[in-house]
């Protein structure tokens, strides 16, 4: 037995167990990916942040200024810290607000704290790190490692995990130039193309951004996970893996709103930066070219989250490297967006909701304005694992409880996820699919081979017009 687990025993009440059903994710249950996270991954995160910052201390210097070295070793202490305090389960503490905080960075400090006072009168104490629901802890974790950044003077707004993500496209750009390439022609093709033909590559870059979510860091613990080979070769062989697949449902929903007349709106909440986002963006421009949508709002996250999400930067990195690498094809692509962006049919979005620790249905109280927001969509996308997590409010569901149900009312507007599977939450499955996966592969729920194309098929909202 390591050390880590000697100093865990005794101070938690961890289950050699799954989590039980309806109930939420909390790392205690050892026969989880919310135990590994804590007791593997998160670590292991932490570390190599650390070990990066040694690295590239030289470099930062040089960009940020003499005194950022100091800022550089307060960084590594406090992170340090934190992996203590994780590792030993300690319990969880306010955020610091130093005085000359922004104010939106007062509030959200407050939100968290706030939260935290929430949580321990829910839990009738103190939240630790795997007593507590993972989600939360989770989502938590990345939000000190921000924290460590923000106390410095120099290093407020440093990226730890910029070049990570960089990398990560870097190593696909092969897998981006066959598609790329596939997508231009698609392109061209707009005016010919019948509308069986339409949502016959409708769903084909729904499986494109869909299986472009196995590409994450987090789950990787930071180990390089690009995309590798032609995607859309590797198509035929991956629809065995998908479980759910509502693409049809996608398509009625945008040709009804093309049919009502007024602007097609699409909201795409992303998740990860390289090759994951170039997939999302291929999907996006398939909209835009072929006039499915008029404008797009494409939401990226606000700081560093969960190592591999999308910031402003990244998107804006990607679009450039697309633009600089040696292919006309990658060049043709950036130009587009570039374009598209340009024009105002598409925009990059910010908002603070989506690095809160909070599941989706609680949206409409804790985040009203972006619920309202969303709800002018005809449309809203939602790519990624912990996205669904929050979707389903992280909670372990019976694989056959309806989408709907699980979604607990969050309803802006139609959705569909996009997600390849890496937690241990699932449903909408069809009776006895989970329970068959379970029989065959145990680990079937954390290694991201299976997917779904899942929508709010049942529910009822009228296509709506905007202007
Ligand atoms: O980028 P994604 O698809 O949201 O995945 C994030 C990963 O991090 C996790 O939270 C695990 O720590 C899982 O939800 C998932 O494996
Ligand atoms: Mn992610």
């Amino acid at each position: 037995m390591t050390e880590r687990q000697n100093s865990l025993e005794g101070i938690t009440d961890l289950q050699d167990t799954v989590t039980p059903f309806g109930v939420q994710l909390r790392a205690k249950y050892k026969r989880t990916g919310a135990y590994s996270t804590f007791n593997d991954r998160v670590p292991v995160i932490l570390t190599r942040v650390i070990d990066s910052l040694s690295r590239d201390k030289d470099e930062i210097v040089k960009k940020y200024g003499k005194s950022s070295s100091e800022d550089v070793k307060q960084v590594i202490g406090y992170i340090s810290k934190l992996k203590n305090e994780i590792v030993t389960n300690k319990p969880l503490i306010p955020l610091i607000c130093v005085p000359d905080e922004s104010p939106e960075d007062k509030e959200n400090i407050k939100m968290w704290n706030d939260y935290l006072e929430e949580r321990t009168k829910i839990e009738g104490k103190v939240p630790t790190w795997y007593n507590t629901v993972v989600l939360y802890a989770e989502c938590y974790s990345y939000r000190r490692v921000i924290e460590g950044f923000k106390l410095t003077k120099t290093l407020r707004s440093y990226d730890p995990f910029a070049k990570l993500k960089e990398d990560s496209f870097d190593g696909s750009t092969a897998s981006a130039i066959a598609v790329a390439n596939y997508t231009l022609g698609q392109v061209e093709r707009a005016q010919q193309a019948s509308s069986a033909e339409l949502k016959h590559e409708l769903a084909k870059f729904l499986r494109l951004s869909l299986w472009g979510n196995r590409c994450d860091l987090s789950l990787s613990g930071g180990a390089e996970n690009g995309q590798i080979g032609n995607p859309l070769e590797l198509l035929n062989a991956l629809e065995k893996d998908l479980l759910v697949d509502d693409s049809n449902f996608v398509w009625d929903v945008l040709t009804k709103a093309q049919k009502k007349g007024g602007q097609v709106l699409v909201d795409i909440v992303l998740d990860n930066a390289g090759y994951e986002l170039f997939t999302d963006l291929r999907l996006a421009t398939f909209l835009t070219a072929h006039n499915i949508a008029n404008r797009i709002r494409i939401y990226v996250k606000d700081s560093p989250w969960f190592i591999s999400d999308v910031t402003t930067n990244d998107f804006h990195w990607m679009i450039e490297r697309m633009n600089g690498l040696s292919n006309p094809d990658l060049n043709q692509l950036a130009k587009l967006i570039k374009g598209y962006l340009e024009s105002g049919a598409w925009s990059i979005e910010e908002d603070t909701f989506w690095t809160t620790p909070f599941p989706f249905m609680e949206m409409s109280q804790r985040g009203p304005t972006l619920y309202a927001k969303l709800s002018e969509a005809n449309l809203l996308i939602v790519k990624g694992d912990l996205n669904y997590r929050k979707l389903v409010g992280d909670v372990n569901w019976e694989y056959s409880t309806s989408f709907l149900e699980a979604t607990e009312g969050f309803l802006p507007t139609n959705f569909v996820s996009l997600r390849s599977i890496k937690s241990n939450t699932c449903s909408g499955l069809k009776s006895e699919q989970g329970q068959y996966l379970d029989k065959i592969d145990p680990s079937w729920m954390l290694s991201g081979q299976y997917g779904l194309i899942q929508g709010t098929i049942d529910a009822c909202i009228c296509s709506k017009t905007s202007s």
